[in-house]
């Protein structure tokens, strides 16, 4: 190293050395000097919107401003926002950002997906920046969150902002160890983490200091500030000091005094920059609502993801148990795109996992519990439709507001029982959310019962799920508060649980059947719960809180609270749901008749076939049922009945009614592809190199059975039989004799022993199949395991203190003096471990994609198998061979979920998964065309074949004969 270069470094060092003892250069003193001046000088007038001021370039004042320029935001700040491409403030962002930078608490609402997260991170970086904070400053900000999902896309986007900035942000969710965590957590300024384990630090990690904090952030607010979290968060702020600047914000933001009072706001700034708005929902959010009896929903969920192959879809079920079942019988089903699940009882390293596939995905299903219905800003996401309805409106707003995002369009649907029909539809209209009835096509409605009978009958554990989840799903509609929505009493559950491929109606203990219909016991709140948690094998809802009255704790370690606050509630409202419940009967049985005619008008896709009676009618031709091949056409072409424009209501019924008739009778006369899910085919397929479908035979010959100059032409049978051939051919009956050189075939005489030949090396064919099919599967599991082990390195190593980083790149010596920590940490440094990230994102993306390929290719061959099913074990972390794509060599990157690019996950996965796909796969076609024939077909396919003038060549199709 050159003497100037030693210089360098060690001037480098001492400038990192006087940062960390608060001591800046002198321009960075000379910048922060003059941001406090015009902050305290251009601060908007309290109680203003800034968003209405007039731009002045003369005055001091930086309300009005619309651009991340205009704004009185340090150079680092700024060079941040610009590389992350942010350059003109959201209306939000212009209301609440100059209060914010100013140091006032802020209340902010905003319709989902209007950029709230930047309009707190600014502001903590900023004041932490001004403030000089360092490392030896300890914690200076923290941001709560609901859900460890949004803590770690918040935590993303604080390593944007703060790309250029000397300050540590870490994050800190369950699911990790927590004696790990301990050691870092006094190098934090920034932590982003959610309630249950923050309080578990302030608990029992010693040296945990909060007494310093400057800002404190409530993301989603008005779900934190609820009974789920109530205990939690009420803990966490006595531990915080009382002067401190608080933010809440969300979509649906409480105005509750007694909230406000518990977080001892000082004179909020409330900004709601939507609420004069006509709808709380985006604009370009179209929104429909859809009448279904309980035992359609099933057949709906499945023709709705049949005919949007191309789209990314969130489905949201109430409880996790619903939606495992509904994950894993889908998934066995393949409907042609790849699915995902995510609900609170899966490990977190899956959860992230999925959380980044479905990021990444163009193309993809999530099915999931409340757990992504807040704040998860996943991109693109085309539909949301809603299994189940919500419990409130505030839950129905940021369900959908996962698509509609920043200034994109999204469509989103609603899927009602006619008894949750009118409840739902007043609860929603208060709300001022815009719904348009929707009905199904019955021409592209698909039933798919008979297939889940079919799928439960062989497989037990599947069974357990789709009982576990029938009770799951009573209990939530049991559970919940509004009683002008839901009636237990009112759910049809012995064809509920046909729709779902049961034979009979699991014991649920918490409802009785009383005279043919089930009512709801007179039980008192805790004895409900008692006996429905037993009958679930004390496998409680709790997780998927939504569904249960909203107090749940979506797996975020505050199930203590949940759980007490479930119990609170059934202990006042028990009794009341009881009540409620018969009191409504009278009112339910009436109105019920005149629901299912509107739910049967509705949904005349099963209920067509099944008649408009309110009776389950499985469909009998297991074989109509959805199968791989089947078509999943055009998007929307299930929503939009034809000729009508299903968001503007307009064809009087019957018009409607008759045209679906003609359509269904047309349609009905199509002769569907099927393949036999299960069949053994019975014949090898072969491809020739342009992907062709060969015959045995003809491959056979192409690959030179007999061949001249081929093994078996070489040995003396061979060479006899072409002699033979070349001396009498004719007499053999094969005729096709030729000189060696020619490229014809020479084959033993008799058409006997040519079989038994063919048929010899075609087994052989098979063993050596089956042994390369095996030896793929070892190496698959071998490469499984040593992801497994690499994930668990890599979460050892991250749970070595949450994920760590140090923001800011220019603090190149602070980097390179924290390398050794942070790879031992599992955390990473700086701009380096982004970007490593992003090219572990790219990798394990491609990995996806090839696994998608597999499944999609090869709907019941082995490749798809490999790539779709191990793609799901995994986390969904690609398919096929592209699985391979976790094990990179930075942990930290493996525990994301993320693969690197020169890892396994970008040459492998797609060729891997595509070709295990298609060469494992029996497409329908050629297996039939092989599968038709007749062995004296065969035979006389192979005369002909062998009669040629001109030989056959791989890749010469059966016309060029
Ligand atoms: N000023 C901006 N310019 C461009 N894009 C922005 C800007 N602010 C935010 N975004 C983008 O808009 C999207 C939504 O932002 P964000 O997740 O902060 O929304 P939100 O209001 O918090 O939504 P939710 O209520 O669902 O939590 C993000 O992809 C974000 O990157």
């Amino acid at each position: 190293m050159s003497s100037e270069q030693k210089k360098r470094k060690k001037g480098g060092q001492n400038t990192h050395l006087q940062k960390r003892q608060g001591r800046r250069s002198f321009k960075e003193d000379q910048e922060i000097a003059q941001l406090e001046q015009v902050l305290r000088d251009g601060a908007p007038a309290r109680g203003s919107d800034p968003s209405a001021a007039a731009r002045d370039a003369a005055s001091t004042s930086y309300a009005g401003a619309r651009t991340f320029d205009e704004l009185p935001l340090s150079q680092y700040t700024k060079d941040g926002l610009k590389k992350a491409k942010y350059f003109t403030l959201t209306a939000i962002q212009r209301s609440a950002l100059p209060h914010a930078l100013a140091g006032r608490d802020v209340l902010g609402a905003a319709k989902t997906g209007s950029g709230k997260t930047l309009t707190f991170l600014i502001p903590i970086v900023e004041k932490l920046y001004r403030l000089k904070w360092t490392a030896l400053d300890g914690l200076g900000a923290l941001v709560l969150t609901p859900t460890r999902e949004l803590a770690v896309q918040i935590f993303e986007e604080l390593k944007k902002v703060g790309a250029f900035h000397d300050l540590s942000a870490g994050l800190l969710i369950g699911g990790k160890n927590v004696a790990d965590e301990a050691s870092r957590l006094t190098r934090m300024n920034i932590l982003v983490c959610t309630p249950g384990r923050l309080l578990q630090h302030m608990d029992e990690t010693p040296g945990f200091d909060t007494s310093s904090l400057q800002v404190l952030v409530l993301d989603e607010a008005d779900r934190i500030l609820d009974m789920g979290f109530a205990a939690t968060l009420d803990a966490i702020v006595a531990n915080l000091p009382q002067e401190r600047q608080t933010m809440l914000f969300s979509a649906t933001q409480t105005k509750s005094v007694r909230d406000l009072a518990r977080l001892s706001l000082t004179d909020p700034e409330y900004l709601a920059v939507h609420a004069e708005a006509a709808a709380p929902t985006p604009l370009k959010l179209q929104q429909g609502y859809m009448v279904t009896e309980l035992w359609q929903k099933m057949d709906v969920m499945w023709s709705f993801i049949k005919t949007h192959l191309k789209a990314k879809t969130i489905i949201f079920l109430s409880t996790c148990k619903q939606v495992r079942f509904v994950f894993e019988a889908f998934r066995k089903l393949r409907p042609g795109v790849p699915l995902r699940c995510l609900h609170g009882g899966m490990k977190q390293g899956k959860r992230t996992g999925v959380f980044y596939e479905f990021c990444e995905a163009q193309a993809m299903v999530l099915i999931a519990t409340d757990i992504a219905a807040r704040g998860l800003d996943f991109p693109t996401v085309d539909w949301v439709l809603q299994g189940d309805c919500p419990e409130d409106a505030a839950t129905y707003i940021h369900r959908v507001g996962r698509t509609a995002r920043y200034m994109a369009a999204g469509h989103a649907l609603l899927m009602l029982l006619p008894s949750e029909r009118e409840g739902a539809l007043k609860m929603l209209s208060e709300a001022k959310v815009p719904l348009t009835q929707i009905r199904p096509n019955p021409a592209k409605q698909q039933a798919v019962s008979p297939a889940l009978q079919a799928l439960l009958s062989k497989d037990q554990e599947l069974k357990d799920f789709a009982q576990k989840s029938l009770v799951a799903y009573c209990r939530s509609v049991f559970l919940q508060p509004r009683k002008d929505v839901f009636d237990v009493a009112a759910l049809p559950v012995e064809e509920f649980a046909a729709s779902l491929g049961l034979a009979s109606v699991p014991k649920l203990r918490f409802m009785r059947k009383v005279k043919g219909k089930q009512q709801v016991l007179e039980l008192g709140g805790k004895e409900a719960l008692a006996e429905s948690d037993g009958e679930e094998g004390g496998e409680g809802g709790s997780e998927d809180g939504g569904a249960a009255g909203g107090s749940g704790s979506e797996g975020e370690g505050a199930q203590g609270d949940a759980r007490a606050a479930k119990k609170r509630r059934l202990d006042g409202g028990g009794k009341d749901a009881a009540a409620a419940a018969g009191s409504q009967k009278g009112a339910a049985a009436a109105a019920k008749s005149k629901e299912k005619a509107e739910a049967a008008a509705g949904g005349k896709g099963a209920a067509g076939k099944g008649g408009a009676s309110n009776k389950r009618k499985v469909p009998e031709a297991a074989g109509k049922v959805p199968e791989a091949g089947d078509a999943g056409d055009d998007d929307d072409d299930f929503l939009v009945v034809k000729k009508r424009d299903v968001f503007a209501e307009g064809l009087p019924e019957e018009v409607v009614e008759a045209e679906e008739a003609a359509d269904g009778g047309k349609k009905k006369k199509k002769k569907k592809q099927k393949i036999k899910v299960g069949m053994a085919s019975g014949q090898r397929v072969m491809f020739d190199e342009q992907g062709n479908a060969l015959d045995p035979l003809a491959q056979l010959a192409a690959e030179g059975f007999g061949e001249p100059g081929s093994e078996e032409a070489s040995d003396g049978e061979g060479a006899a039989a072409w002699a033979a051939a070349q001396a009498g051919a004719g007499a053999a009956g094969v005729g096709a004799g030729s000189r060696p050189g020619d490229g014809l075939y020479v084959v033993s005489a008799r058409p006997e022993d040519r079989f038994k030949k063919a048929a010899e090396l075609m087994r052989q064919r098979d063993r050596e199949d089956r042994r390369q099919l095996k030896e793929l599967k070892r190496e698959m599991k071998l490469e499984r395991k040593d992801r497994l082990r690499a994930a668990a390195a890599a979460e050892a190593g991250e749970e070595g203190g949450g994920r760590v980083v140090t923001l800011g790149s220019r603090g190149g010596a602070a980097a390179r003096e924290d390398d050794d920590d942070d790879e031992e940490d599992g955390g990473y440094g700086g701009s380096e471990g982004s970007g490593s990230e992003e090219e572990g994102r790219q990798g394990r993306g491609r990995g996806a994609r090839g696994g998608e390929d597999g499944s999609d290719e090869g709907p019941s061959g082995s490749g798809s198998e490999d790539g779709g099913d191990s793609s799901d074990d995994d986390g969904g972390r690609g398919g096929g061979r592209g699985r391979g794509a976790g094990a990179g060599p930075r942990p930290e990157v493996g525990h994301m979920g993320m693969a690197r690019k020169d890892a396994a996950g970008v040459g492998a996965p797609a060729g891997a998964g595509a070709g295990a796909g298609a060469g494992g796969a029996v497409p329908k076609k050629a297996g039939k065309g092989a599968a038709g024939l007749s062995l004296a077909e065969q035979e006389a396919m192979a005369l002909q074949l062998l009669g040629s003038r001109r030989p056959w060549r791989p890749g010469a199709r059966r016309s060029d004969l």
